[in-house]
């Protein structure tokens, strides 16, 4: 080992949204003109003491820093080597503002686009490159950071995207040359790269942390050797401070020795979700030489550590590694800030669980556990292992009737009849025009809506009067569809929080947190539930909402449910036995629903599953398997009713590629897909998969305030119709309309109708 001082016990980020969301609040206060731009920097550098201040009271030996965002850390990197897209850098706005307008759009310019980070619920913004991209020093923020936290007393260890993981997570702009790929920009951006190491070192940076999870996936050769090569060259650089690679969220492939035999100094290893690491990484005879972080308290679930489990994997690697240190799994943005604010958790349940704060505890322990000897410590891993062992021995989050049900599936209970026959029964039942409109199933969530549910929440309206209101706003929307002229409605959901967490908050083996915000994206939270036993439904979920909207209205109303594969994806599972019996659970619980909505009258359901895509692994040998469990869970949950009832699902978050197999698999009636934005080509791609079943690409983006007008609408249908044939098409948006205002939703709504009508009437099948 070199004489380089040690990181040591630490973690790879930590939550930046604020303990009680004060980084949303300001955001949100900013881009309304309501707050100026000093209070909006004043709020970040509190947060960011906070931060620091919360790591070093913990005793962790090293912190990081960096780990703030105003919006995405990808985002961030983009702006600090000067690649923002000109559409954005020419409007000619301050720093601030421009840097808010390549994540939200500005002026008619549109933001970068949005994607899902690897397999987890957080979205970051993509890079657009080409080739006349070129890479300067242009930002200061983590030199700014570290200064910033110098000040007041803490050494930190800036944190980045490495380069190659910004490379891979890039896209070509629009208009570049076909053949251009970002790798070929890995010259001139390691220069940046190198540029910042060497302003970082002379500043008095000891160590920064690069982070490229983008090799949890699969890599051809040519981004291994562009791995390689990058490291080499970032690890001869004369003038550089200490260089932690990490890698996380599975396992790191041939990666791991590219890395290993690198002249990096440290590396950061996730033995959550790759436990092999530890084999993998005695093989590697360059890793005598380095410090490796052990990665064993989970970044991204949310129990207690098994302590002993997690000390025998570092103490493992001690003969292997120069020096061995005790870290978290992944950064952990990924987990709500404080357990000790879920007062409305039971005991028990709470004793169980780790938050952010709670797990520096539990690295500081295993840390000291490892270097100074289990004595040293015997009192906390004690206590530490009792709570693990009571979870484990809790029996009663084993509910025998669902274990029996269960064990009774037959391969009949997720078949339904033939396509053909369904696709007669229900044309029969329900009459629907050709190219029939409908939406997502969300309405607005106005300021009443979100008030009136508060209100109901803390107590200080009763439960009549909560119904009351829910009603009214449900007929009010469905006298709205109406007038428009939408063929099959929806009541609207303004009774749900959360399309996860409402279900969630009615199920068993559920419990939701009241503060455990996770950041989605931007300023946007989510409140992930704790699924923690067998799930089951002690009583209908949605029936009352559907059937009262049901009985305003001749036209069919859509009941709506959310689908295992994105209940699971949007809660914290447990980690006792395998998704697939988990999803196999949920899918009973939904099981149930769809047949009592059924039996209320409702024929058509949609049972949205925007998160298929979020779950599928990372690596492609794991995708087959995955797939089994994720279609048989739909179709658990979607069979065992009538032919003449509809099933719908919903999918949003492109990339529909590698799961155009599973959206046939699943056998729903009605598949509505975001596709405004691509330009309807997923169609082409969805037959060419050998799709045969009806389809609602989404004719508009529900994500730009932007109104389309008739024309534009018409002219997707129409392209959409060269993929397509009419009597299997749907007219829809192209997601829930819950973000959005009244004021760009009823114009939009009413152009897409028109248009629905007016591609009808070209076809000669206007007759209604
Ligand atoms: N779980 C989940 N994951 C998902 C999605 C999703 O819909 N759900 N969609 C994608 C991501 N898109 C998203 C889109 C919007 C929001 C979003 O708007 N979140 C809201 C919170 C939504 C919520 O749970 N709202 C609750 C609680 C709202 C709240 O903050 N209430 C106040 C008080 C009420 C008030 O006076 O407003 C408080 O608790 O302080 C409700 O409406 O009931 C926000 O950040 O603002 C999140 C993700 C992918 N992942
Ligand atoms: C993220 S997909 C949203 C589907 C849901 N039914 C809605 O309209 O909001
Ligand atoms: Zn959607």
């Amino acid at each position: 080992m070199s004489e380089r001082t040690r990181i040591g016990t630490t973690v790879l980020g930590y939550p930046r949204i604020g303990p009680d969301r004060e980084l949303k609040r300001v955001l949100e206060g900013y881009w309304s003109g309501r707050v100026d731009e000093a209070e909006l920097h004043r709020t970040a550098r509190g947060l960011r003491q906070d931060t620091w201040r919360e790591l070093a009271g913990a005793g962790l030996d090293s912190i990081p820093s960096n780990t703030f965002s105003y919006y995405d850390h990808v985002l961030d990197t983009a702006a600090l080597f000067g690649a923002l897209p000109r559409r954005v850098t020419e409007l000619d706005l301050s720093t601030t503002d421009t840097y808010f307008a390549a994540a939200r759009g500005a002026q008619g310019a549109q933001p970068l686009e949005m994607t899902k980070w690897f397999d987890t619920n957080y979205h970051y913004l993509v890079p657009e490159l080409g080739p006349d991209t070129t890479f300067t020093v242009a930002g200061s923020k983590p030199l700014d950071e570290y200064r910033e936290a110098r000040a007041l007393g803490y050494e930190t260890r800036p944190v980045l995207v490495g380069p190659l993981t910004f490379l891979l997570l890039s896209k070509a702009a629009e208009g570049v040359p076909q053949d251009f790929d970002p790798l070929q920009l890995l010259e001139p951006l390691l220069q940046a790269y190198a540029d910042l190491l060497r302003t970082l070192h002379d500043e008095g940076v000891q160590w920064v942390q690069l982070d490229e999870p983008a090799f949890a996936a699969d890599r051809t050769q040519g981004e291994l050797d562009a791995l390689s090569r990058c490291y080499e060259a970032l690890g001869e650089l004369a003038e550089r401070p200490g260089l932690l690679v990490a890698g996380y969220f599975g396992n790191l492939g041939s990666a791991l020795g590219i890395l290993a035999r690198s002249p990096v100094d440290a590396l950061a290893v996730d033995l959550v979700s790759d436990p092999s690491a530890v084999d993998n990484l005695a093989a590697e005879k360059g890793v005598q030489d380095k410090e490796v972080l052990a990665g064993v308290v989970d970044g991204r679930n949310i129990w207690r550590t098994d302590v002993d489990t997690a000390l025998s994997k570092a103490a493992t690697m001690l003969g292997t590694a120069g020096h061995v240190s005790v870290s978290t799994s992944s950064s952990l943005l990924h987990v709500p800030y404080d357990v000790e604010f879920e007062t409305g958790l039971e005991d028990r349940l709470r004793g169980w669980l780790a938050f952010a704060r709670q797990k520096l505890g539990e690295v500081v322990l295993l840390g000291r556990a490892l270097h100074e000897g289990t004595s040293a410590v015997g009192e906390q891993l004690d206590a530490a292992r009792a709570v693990v062992r009571e979870r484990a021995a809790a029996t009663d989050l084993r509910e025998p009737s669902v274990r029996a049900r269960l064990d009774a599936l037959r391969p009949e209970h997720t078949r339904r009849g033939s396509y053909a026959e369904r696709a007669k029964a229900q044309q029969a039942s329900l009459r629907l025009p050709e190219l029939p409109s409908t939406t997502i199933g969300s309405f607005p969530q106005t300021g009443d809506i979100r008030r009136t549910r508060a209100a109901y929440r803390a107590g200080r309206i009763g439960s009549g009067e909560y119904r009351q209101a829910m009603r009214a706003e449900i007929e009010r929307v469905i006298r709205l569809q109406e007038a428009i002229g939408l063929d099959v409605l929806v009541h609207g959901e303004p009774e749900r929080n959360d399309m996860v967490q409402y279900f969630a908050e009615q199920l068993d083996g559920f419990a939701a947190t009241e503060h455990g915000w996770v950041q989605s994206y931007g300023s946007r939270c989510v409140r992930p539930p704790v699924l923690y036993g067998d799930v089951s439904r002690p009583r209908p979920m949605t029936v009352e909402w559907a059937g009262f909207a049901q009985s305003l209205t001749d036209k069919p109303v859509k009941g709506m449910l959310t689908a295992p594969v994105t209940i699971l994806a949007w809660s914290f599972v447990r980690d006792d036995q395998l998704l697939a019996d988990t999803a196999r659970q949920v899918a009973l619980a939904i099981r149930d629903e769809v047949h009592d909505l059924e039996s209320a009258g409702i024929r058509v359901i949609q049972v949205d599953e925007p998160a298929l895509r979020e779950l599928l692994p990372l690596r492609s040998s794991e995708h087959k398997a995955y797939f089994d469990w994720a279609v048989e869970s739909f179709r658990l949950a979607t069979s065992g009713i009538s032919d003449a009832t509809q099933i719908h699902t919903h999918m949003c978050y492109s990339e529909f590629g590698d799961i155009l197999p599973a959206i046939e698999a699943i056998d729903a009636d009605v598949t509505s897909i975001e596709a405004a934005r691509s330009r309807m080509e997923v169609l082409d791609d969805l037959g060419a998969a050998g799709f045969t079943r009806g389809v609602g690409p989404g004719v508009y983006d529900i994500h730009s305030p932007q109104v389309p007008d008739v024309d534009e609408v018409s002219e997707q249908l129409r392209r959409a119709l060269r993929a397509v044939p009419a009597d299997r098409m749907w007219v829809n948006p192209d997601c829930g309309l819950k973000t959005r205002g009244y004021a760009e939703v009823e114009p939009a709504l009413r152009n897409l109708v028109t248009a629905a009508r007016r591609v009808r009437a070209e076809r000669g099948t206007a007759g209604e």
